[in-house]
Formats: C-alpha cells, structure tokens, sequence
C-alpha cells in the first residue's frame, strides 16, 4: 500500500513560490486507480514524487509502512514501483528485446519477450529485433513502454496519460491491455488519465485539481459526479476528440 502524508511540492518561479501540491493525503491501495482532473493540476507532478523524479518540499511517502520519501528512483524502482511517462524515452543502442529484458531481471527467451509485445498489441516478429530509437512513432514507444512494465510486474504500476499519442483504434485495444493486467496484477495500477472509458475501469478515482484532492472514492461515487460537472466534463470531452 502507498501512502502519501501531507506532501507539497513547492517550486520557485522568477517572481514567487509556486505551491504546485498542497497538503495531498492519500492512500492508494485498490487494485486500479485513475487520477483526473484539469489541465495543469498537478496530476503529473504527483506521479513522478511517487516514482522518486521530484522530491517533495514537506510530507512523507510511505510504501507498505517504510518510508520511501529519501529515496532515489532506481531505490524506489528496487522497492517494487514502476512508472511509464507520458513523453516514453527513446533509447538508442539497445532493442527492444533488450529493454524487455532488463526489465523483466531476468534472461527471458525471444518467445517470453514477445509474448509481452503481443500483450500490448504489437505484432511481435516486426518489433523485438527493432532498436529503441527515432524510427519508432509515438504510439509504438507507448506501447513499448507499458509492455516494459507488464514484463517488470512490480507491486505499484504507475502509468501518466497511457492514451496520449495513441490513435482511436488503439485505444480499443490498450483499454483491453488495461483490462488484461487488472486480472493479472499482483499489485497496483495507478494511472492518469483524462479519458472517461479508463476511468470507467478504475475501482476508485482521485481528482486533483490546483494542487489538492478535490474529490476521492469508488468509481461509483466520483464519476457520476464527475461527468455531471461541466467543467470537469468539458476537460474530458476536449481530451477525447
Ligand atoms: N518544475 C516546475 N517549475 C515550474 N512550474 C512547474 C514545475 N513542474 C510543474 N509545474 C507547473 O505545475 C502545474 C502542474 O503541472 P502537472 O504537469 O503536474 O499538471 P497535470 O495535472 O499533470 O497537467 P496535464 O493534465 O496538462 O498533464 C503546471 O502549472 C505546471 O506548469
């Protein structure tokens, strides 16, 4: 279970401190939990304090008791969190059999290797033997990245706006990758997103809007809310055309 005790993240601008998160308390221990909320919020900067990107200005993060708050990324990543960014970096020299295997930890066959890729979608023979570099569009590397994670299998998947750069038709399919790890995870998935069928999947949502938790609980309680404001409304209608 991650917990998350009074964290703030304070940066300074040129002119003044800018309080991106303020007082967030949160326990994230449900199976698959959507974080939404507007533009700018803070949603990203979350995230990546969990994964140990950020470090936060005050408060505590707890992984099932032990404080992590001190820790680097790769310590974190050691501990069982996993994080897949919105903007999946590119990296040249190695192949994408290479990264599914480093991630996994262990020396997997081709066939282990490709049964990852196919998880998500890619025709696996055109992609394993493919180095991880410009050639590769956007929605590709997407799902190279979230294959990564499936192959790493740690107890806290974190996965900021999976849907961005992915066209329509595939966004049928990475909702069943979603699906499909649900029934597998051993562990949880914390996921950003804007799009109301992701958050239609979650057992519980948070809302983070100008730095704070707006609203938290089931699926069942926020999202009809949710989809009953407007504003709220509107930021996901924009994200799904
Ligand atoms: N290092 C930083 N310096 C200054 N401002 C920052 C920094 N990091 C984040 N911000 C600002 O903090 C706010 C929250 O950013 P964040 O990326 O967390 O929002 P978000 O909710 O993920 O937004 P989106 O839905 O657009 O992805 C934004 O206004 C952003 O410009």
């Amino acid at each position: 279970m991650l917990e998350l005790k009074d964290i703030s993240f304070q940066v300074n601008d040129e002119t003044a401190d800018k309080e991106i998160l303020k007082n967030i308390n949160l326990k994230i221990e449900d199976r698959f939990v959507a974080i939404t909320g507007p533009n700018g919020g803070g949603k990203s900067t979350l995230a990546k304090l969990i994964a140990g990107i950020v470090t936060p200005t005050s408060g505590q993060i707890l992984l099932d008791g032990e404080d992590i708050t001190g820790l680097s990324i790769t310590e974190r990543a050691r501990k069982g969190i996993s994080f897949a960014f919105q903007q999946p970096v590119r990296f040249k020299g190695l192949t994408v059999k290479d990264l599914i295997t480093l991630a996994s930890g262990k020396d997997i066959s081709i066939s282990q290797a490709c049964s990852y890729l196919s998880e998500v979608g890619l025709c696996a023979k055109d992609y394993i033997g493919r180095e991880v570099n410009d050639s590769l569009s956007g929605g590709e590397l997407k799902r190279i990245e979230i294959a990564m994670i499936i192959a790493r299998g740690t107890k806290l998947s974190i996965f900021d706006e999976p849907e961005a750069g992915i066209d329509l038709w595939s966004f049928n399919n990475l909702i069943q990758v979603f699906e499909n790890m649900y029934q597998k995870i051993n562990g949880s998935i914390l996921i950003i997103s804007h799009q109301e069928r992701i958050l239609n999947i979650a057992d519980r949502i948070i809302v983070i809007a100008d730095g704070e938790v707006s609203a938290a609980g089931s699926r069942e309680e926020v999202l009809p809310k949710l989809l009953g404001s407007s504003e709220a409304c509107s930021t996901l209608m924009e994200k799904l055309v």
